[in-house]
C-alpha cells in the first residue's frame, strides 16, 4: 500500500502569538516543521510527504530550508480557511488507490515511532484510527446558574495525530459540507456514520498551542 502523511501547517498561531510563525520557531536550535517531517521520513524513508501551508509563507519555508540544509522529499499544498480547508487541500495531491493516508499537525514534533507505525499498521485493517491518551486529572462539566459536576474522566480521551485512513474513505469523507463541529479528521469521518478505531498515542506529543508549550519542548527534545 502507498503511504502518505498530509502536514497541516496552515493556520495563523493566534495563541502562540509572536512575529514567527508557530511551526518555524526554532526548538533546540531546528525549527520545529523540520523535527515534525523527520519523524516522519524515519518512520518510512518512502513515504509521500505533503506539507499544507500559507500561500504567503511558503517562500519563507523554501529560504529556511537552504538555510538549514533540510533536504527530506516533500510537497506543498496551499493553506486553507480552516483546518479542515487545510487538509481537503493536501488531500488533492492523493492518489487514492491503493493507499493509506495520515494527517498530522506540524506543530506535533514529538509523535514518537512507536505510535506512527502503530496508527498505520492499524489503518490497514480498521481503515480509520486516530491515537489518545488518558485525561490524568479531574475533570467537571460547567453547567447553569454558576454551577459545575465532575465527570467519570474513563469516559474521556484526549486526542491526538496523526490520524490515519484509507485515502478513498477520507477523500469521501471531506467531499462532505464544512461545519464547524469538524475540529479533527476523525469527526469528519464519522460524519459519514463510519466507526474511528483508538489507538494509545504518547503524552510527549503536545500540540505547541501556547508559549508555555514551547517551555515543554524545549525540555522534551
Ligand atoms: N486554517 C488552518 C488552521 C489550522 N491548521 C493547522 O492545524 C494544526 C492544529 O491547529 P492549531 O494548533 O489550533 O493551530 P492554529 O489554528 O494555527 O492556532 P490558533 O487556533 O491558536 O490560531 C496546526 O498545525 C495548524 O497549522 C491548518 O493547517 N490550517
Ligand atoms: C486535530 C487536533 O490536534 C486533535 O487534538 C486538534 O483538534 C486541533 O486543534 P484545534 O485547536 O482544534 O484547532
Amino acid at each position: 500500500m502507498k503511504k502518505y502523511i498530509i502536514v497541516v501547517a496552515g493556520g495563523k498561531g493566534l495563541r502562540m502569538g509572536g512575529d514567527i510563525p508557530k511551526q518555524f520557531i526554532p526548538v533546540k536550535g531546528k525549527p520545529v516543521l523540520m523535527r515534525t517531517l523527520e519523524a516522519f521520513y524515519a518512520y518510512d524513508k518512502c513515504i509521500n510527504i505533503i506539507l499544507v501551508l500559507p500561500v504567503d509563507q511558503q517562500d519563507y519555508w523554501k529560504r529556511l530550508c537552504a538555510e538549514y540544509g533540510f533536504t527530506l522529499p516533500h510537497r506543498i499544498a496551499n493553506g486553507g480557511e480552516t483546518r479542515f480547508h487545510s487538509v481537503k487541500n493536501g488531500l488533492a495531491l492523493v492518489d487514492d488507490r491503493n493507499s493509506v493516508v495520515g494527517v498530522h499537525d506540524g506543530v506535533r514534533p514529538f509523535v514518537s515511532q512507536e505510535v506512527i507505525a502503530a496508527c498505520y499498521a492499524a489503518a490497514e485493517e480498521k481503515q480509520a484510527v486516530i491515537p489518545v491518551i488518558d485525561v490524568v486529572e479531574t475533570v467537571r462539566r460547567i453547567e447553569a446558574d454558576e454551577k459545575s459536576v465532575t465527570v467519570p474522566r474513563d469516559c474521556y480521551k484526549l486526542v491526538q495525530t496523526p490520524q490515519v485512513f484509507t485515502a478513498s474513505l477520507l477523500k469521501q469523507a471531506y467531499g462532505q459540507t464544512y461545519t464547524s463541529a469538524f475540529t479533527d479528521d476523525a469527526s469528519v469521518v464519522e460524519a459519514l456514520g463510519h466507526p474511528v478505531f483508538l489507538i494509545p498515542g504518547n503524552r510527549e506529543n503536545i500540540k505547541l498551542t501556547t508559549p508555555f508549550d514551547l517551555k515543554v519542548a524545549e525540555v522534551l527534545v
